[in-house]
């Protein structure tokens, strides 16, 4: 997978190249490039911003610098191919663990990274003439740039990829896989501190470790995100899961 970032602040996205993902960059697995947009001003001052009409609070991101840095970081690659452009933006849809899977599965992808109060819509409403554009929102709050959103989303759409992971199990059975969150997990000692591990994971009866497991991760679903229970389709809850 290629992965292109275009942002004013490069050395946000340093924490890329580290550990896990950055294994997976020397073994090739994915490639990460990081470009600078003040490379594509041209006045002595590198403006990328500017007032916004309309007027308002703070500033907008220019659209001619935009223009130039995504006309040369997405240029059609030998086979034609062009990257999904994604701009992490509080306006955003939602990023989920299904949007990480589509992402996944492409070869390509570009994130373009806001700061100020926005990029100009025109940048957006350009490159959707020639490439599919996502405007993608990591969570309901606001960062003051989208590097930020850039290393939770690379880091959560790498570790889906063959041979990131050391055990690829996990990435399997990781919250959200069957839409329940992941339940309490224990490791040694038995008894820590006076609290106890469950008995019920030390008995070696996997079938009532399973229904344990799944008890839990549904109590805690519906304690700390019932909307997520709506989602789940009906033949996914049995009739022992709604006694519950
Ligand atoms: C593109 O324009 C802007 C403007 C302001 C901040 C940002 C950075 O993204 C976020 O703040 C964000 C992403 N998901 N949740 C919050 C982008």
């Amino acid at each position: 997978m290629r992965i292109d970032v275009l942002t004013i602040f490069p050395e946000y996205l340093e924490p890329l190249r580290a550990a896990l993902l950055g294994k997976a960059i020397d073994k090739k697995l994915i490639s990460v490039d990081v470009h600078d947009l003040r490379d594509y001003t041209h006045d002595v001052h590198k403006a990328v911003d500017d007032s916004p009409y309309g007027g308002g609070p703070g500033m907008v991101m220019k659209p001619q610098v935009w223009g130039e840095a995504l006309d040369d970081v997405c240029k059609p690659d030998a086979d034609g191919t062009l990257p999904r452009l994604i701009v992490p933006t509080p306006a955003g849809q939602p990023f989920t663990q299904e949007t990480a899977r589509e992402y996944a599965r492409l070869p390509w992808l570009a994130f373009a990274c806001g700061r100020y109060e926005g990029i100009d819509q025109r940048v957006v409403d350009d490159a959707a003439g020639r490439m599919q554009v996502d405007e993608v929102s990591i969570g309901d709050y606001v960062l003051v740039g989208g590097e930020v959103a850039v290393l939770v989303m690379v880091e959560a759409v790498a570790r889906l990829l063959p041979g990131v992971l050391g055990n690829p199990a996990s990435a399997e059975q990781d919250s959200f896989s069957d839409g329940l969150l992941e339940g309490p997990s224990y490791t040694r000692p038995e008894l820590w501190r006076g609290l106890a591990v469950p008995d019920v994971l030390r008995s070696g009866n996997h079938k009532l470790i399973d229904r344990w497991r799944r008890d839990q991760a549904l109590e805690r679903t519906f304690a700390r995100r019932p909307e997520l229970l709506d989602r789940l389709a009906d033949d996914q809850l049995d009739k022992h899961d709604r006694a519950l």
